[in-house]
């Protein structure tokens, strides 16, 4: 029985973006322990051959792909080779993003427009690569973007970050309303304080405006978590997997917090 439920995905193919570690990884791993070959996609090229070996040892096809996701052309390009090389679509994770930490009086144009062109744009040319592929062919596909409890309450200290995740929840919103006719459903994770090295920088960068000890803002975060202890990837990526399955179906548009109760919607 367990068996069966880990083999949901079998025949299906997976795209994941930001997969050379963190979340993007975790996801990764899930998807193929579910069955599926991974196209996985980021700019470190280095690890990201390190998540493809340990697909690869769990007997997956997979091909570890360099894509920049702000650059729409050539994330479209490596897409579309990922998906030619391992016959096709069905899934597409667009995880991959990154956070600053600025008080919103101090936010600079260049920076404003980095963290949107890589979190927002990035999901967006996603969106659009995946979409193309699955209506070539037919497919009725399946469109997850990583939004965060942050695209539904802004944080202090993460203006632009909340901002651009309030942005990936209305792409989301959008593109499952259009897609649905097409059989092609488009929904969002919202994770809370997972442990990876984007709170790692988060931390450090809250301690050097707050002048707060460093570790001591992640602990306060993590102390306001209901279920008492700090999110992993692997919490993220069980959601991911449901998201991923014919068990979610019948569920588009939606924007949902895995968080381990923190933020309540
Ligand atoms: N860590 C957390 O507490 C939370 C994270 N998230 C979201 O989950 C996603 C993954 O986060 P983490 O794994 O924690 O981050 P991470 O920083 O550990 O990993 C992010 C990955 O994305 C890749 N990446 C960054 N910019 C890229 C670009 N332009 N093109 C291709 N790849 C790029 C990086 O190389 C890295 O491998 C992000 O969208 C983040 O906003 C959401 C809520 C909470
Ligand atoms: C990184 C992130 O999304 C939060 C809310 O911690």
């Amino acid at each position: 029985m367990r068996e069966e439920i880990h083999m949901s995905l079998s025949g299906k193919v997976a795209a994941v973006t930001g997969a050379a570690q963190g979340i993007g990884k975790a996801i990764a791993l899930r998807l193929a322990k579910d069955g599926a070959d991974i196209i996985l996609l980021d700019v470190k090229h280095d690890i990201l051959l390190q998540t493809g070996k340990e697909i690869e040892a769990l007997g997956r096809k997979t091909i570890s792909l360099t894509a920049d996701i702000s650059n729409r052309d050539q994330f479209h390009a490596t897409l579309a080779e990922g998906a030619k090389a391992l016959g096709g679509l069905d899934i597409m994770v667009n995880n991959a993003g990154i956070c600053q930490v600025r008080q919103v009086i101090d936010i600079q144009p260049d920076e404003f427009e980095k963290i949107f062109r890589i979190n927002v744009d990035g999901t967006l040319w996603g969106i659009q690569g995946a979409a193309k592929l699955f209506k070539d062919k037919g497919t009725k596909g399946k469109i997850i973007n990583a939004c965060s409890i942050a695209g539904h309450d802004a944080f202090p200290l993460l203006g632009a970050y909340s901002a651009t995740k309030f942005a990936v929840r209305a792409l989301t919103q959008a593109a499952a309303k259009e897609l649905a006719s097409s059989g092609i459903t488009v929904n969002a994770y919202c994770p809370g304080i997972v442990g990876t090295d984007m709170w790692v920088s988060i931390d450090k960068g809250m301690a050097e405006i707050t002048g707060a000890e460093i570790g001591s803002t992640y602990k306060k975060y993590v102390d306001g978590i209901a279920l008492g202890r700090v999110e992993t990837g692997d919490d993220v990526a069980g959601f991911v997997s449901y998201l991923a399955s014919s068990d979610a179906d019948y569920m588009t548009g939606q924007s949902v917090m895995i968080d381990g109760g923190l933020v309540y919607r």
